[in-house]
């Protein structure tokens, strides 16, 4: 199938009554039940929400990782039911992002050739490796291995891995969670730049409250519907 480079218009994703349960035996354990929203261009959504209700359940159904079990979902402008395994590959080699908690990066690369992969990955040069690792605070990473770094320079260089492959859509399951108070704070502005100077859209899962009220947008996940949140009822 040949997929259009740009969505028609500016929604990266169209999700549409979304469900999707899993199956333990004879027992069913229902996720999502009908979960519609969508994301944009340059806007970042924090999804919020209990443990287990269903978080990173929803970011792997946007990177073609799990489908859905009905719903409609609209990926780029291209309806999940006309995408193939080989259509999700290129889409998570050269457009989406994810960023989970751990094991984004490659352990026998160095960070550079980490970040050099992943931008030869989805066909560009590898130019501004430097200038990342320098921007998140960890330029004397460059000649080390991942087992050779802490948890928050570890998660750094996964997001320097994250923008040179420029993508045009993030998933981000706790971001900054590896990060201390402080580089958190620096950190995250860096995270919001990069998405609105490149017009990407991302989906951030967080527990942080600071992280979630950066963002353009704060829906809540819980009993299986994702709703926006209304601090109000939360707290
Ligand atoms: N492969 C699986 N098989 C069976 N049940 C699963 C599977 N993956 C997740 N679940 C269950 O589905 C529910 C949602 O899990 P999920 O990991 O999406 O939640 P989450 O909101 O990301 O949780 P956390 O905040 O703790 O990471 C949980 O009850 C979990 O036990």
């Amino acid at each position: 199938m040949s997929l259009p480079r740009r969505p028609m218009n500016d929604a990266l994703i169209q999700a549409r009554k979304l469900s999707k349960s899993y199956h333990n035996g004879r027992e069913q354990i229902c996720v999502l039940r009908g979960v519609s929203f969508a994301l944009r261009r340059g806007e970042a959504v924090a999804v919020i929400g209990p443990s287990g209700s269903g978080k990173s359940t929803l970011l792997n159904l946007l990177n073609g990782l799990l489908a859905p079990d009905s719903g409609e979902l609209r990926v780029f402008g291209n309806p999940h039911t006309a995408l193939t395994e080989g259509d999700w590959a290129e889409f998570r080699r050269t457009r989406i992002a994810t960023l989970f908690q751990d094991g984004n990066l490659i352990p026998t690369l160095t960070v550079a050739r980490n970040i050099a992969f992943r931008a030869g990955l989805a066909g560009l040069q590898q130019h501004a490796g430097e200038a990342l690792l320098q921007q998140l605070g960890i330029a004397d990473t460059a000649q080390r291995y991942p087992d050779q770094l802490s948890g928050g320079q570890q998660q750094r260089a996964a997001l320097a891995c994250a923008f040179a492959m420029q993508p045009q859509l993030i998933l981000a399951d706790e971001p900054t969670g590896s990060l201390d108070y402080a580089t958190a704070q620096r950190v995250a502005p860096l995270f919001f730049d990069a998405i609105r100077e490149r017009a990407v859209g991302a989906l951030i899962v967080t527990h942080n409250p600071e992280l979630a009220e950066r963002c353009d947008r704060i829906l809540e996940l819980r009993e299986g519907d994702l709703r926006p949140w209304d601090s109000a009822v939360s707290s």
